[in-house]
């Protein structure tokens, strides 16, 4: 049985240290509680600690971030606020790293949003217990900590997108480049790999590489063969779902995730931009065609293998004359292999 390798994101990783590290820090003051005959207040703290714990685990099993991240502050916050008025006001001071990590596990916007709450429902106990000089001095020490994380996590986001967007996209076209291709098949693998109901998790490549572009490129130059590839992405984008996804997987070679369908579905839409890639003209007086390859996801299958399938439908296309769509079929196992290996060596010797 192959291994199949999972490549975690980082706010995967940062999700589960936050949940690791939060149940932590809470379980030793659960135990000293119990022992000192707090029984409630040790029994918030130890569901506390279960629910932090509980979500680490679902992100490791799920890989979802976004509502896992939402629900951990959420625990994280409703937990502040039930301890500040179960003990007293000195649980206030946790209230600082919380705000830190509410930011650093969501974004600014929703960050403030639950934080307002949290904030307004611990004023009125920090008023009645705390003197005017106290009350004041942690009013404006809260105020200066949001103000600072909201700061910095807007700055943080506003570089992570520059930084992600040259990191993920082609220059050329604007389409996602084949770095960010890799890493999302990889998703979808594993997840397809890990999840029972595997219906849910369907997604197919469809792979197509332009027809005889060297010839385009050698007859109307370098830079009219660029507008073809920026014209070409422009005009898929418009023609796929929101759904989908579009990659330029390197040169003259695009690929298209078409999440929830399966091999003839996707056949079918690989069809349908062959004859739009036909019939648009992407650089004037110029018929342009492509060849395509679609696969479908299977299990126990590295994601390299999944494109590779495509990759050999993708040759037999071109071997077959070109301008067509062929689709890999996983029951079907017939040996392409030395077809594919013979039309490489007669490419690379042309
Ligand atoms: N204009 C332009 N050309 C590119 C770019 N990237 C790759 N190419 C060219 O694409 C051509 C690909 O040539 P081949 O791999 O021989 O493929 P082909 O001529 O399309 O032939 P078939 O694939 O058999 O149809 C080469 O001439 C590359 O220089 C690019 O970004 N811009």
């Amino acid at each position: 049985m192959p291994k199949i390798k999972i490549h975690r994101s980082v706010e995967e990783i940062l999700i589960m240290s936050a949940s690791i590290v939060s149940a932590l820090t809470v379980l030793p003051f659960a135990i000293y509680r119990y022992i000192n005959g707090q029984y409630g207040i040790a029994l918030v703290e130890v569901v506390a600690v279960l629910i932090v714990a509980s979500i680490g685990l679902l992100v490791w099993k799920t890989r979802d971030t976004i509502y896992t991240s939402a629900s951990l502050s959420v625990i994280m916050l409703a937990g502040l606020v039930a301890l500040n008025y179960m003990i007293d006001s000195s649980i206030f001071i946790w209230t600082y790293p919380i705000i830190m990590t509410v930011y650093f596990l969501n974004s600014a916007k929703k960050s403030a949003l639950m934080l307002a709450p949290t904030l307004l429902a611990l004023l009125p106990l920090m008023y009645m217990e705390k003197t005017s000089i106290q009350f004041a001095s942690a009013l404006v020490t809260v105020i200066i900590t949001l103000i600072f994380s909201h700061v910095v996590s807007r700055k943080i986001k506003q570089q992570n997108d520059r930084l992600q967007n040259l990191i993920n996209y082609d220059g050329l076209t604007g389409a996602l480049n084949r770095r960010s291709l890799d890493d999302r098949l990889d998703l979808l693998q594993s997840l397809y790999f890990r999840h029972k109901t595997r219906g849910s998790n369907i997604a197919s490549v469809i792979l197509f590489d332009i027809d005889d572009f060297k010839i385009i490129n050698d007859t109307r130059g370098h830079l009219e063969g660029d507008k073809i590839l920026i014209n070409l992405t422009k005009h898929i984008k418009q023609m796929i779902r929101k759904t989908d996804e579009f990659y330029r997987y390197g040169g003259e070679e695009f690929v298209v995730i078409v999440n929830g369908s399966n091999l003839y579905k996707s056949g079918e839409l690989a069809e349908k931009i062959r004859a739009a890639i036909e019939n648009a003209e992407l650089l004037k007086d110029l018929t342009v065609t492509a060849s395509f390859g679609v696969a479908e996801i299977q299990s126990l299958e590295e994601s390299q293998n999944w494109l590779a399938r495509a990759d050999k439908a993708l040759y037999r296309a071109k071997r077959a004359g070109k301008n067509r769509v062929y689709l890999a079929n996983p029951e079907k196992r017939i040996d392409y292999e030395k077809e594919y290996e013979d039309y490489k060596k007669e490419k690379s010797r042309a």
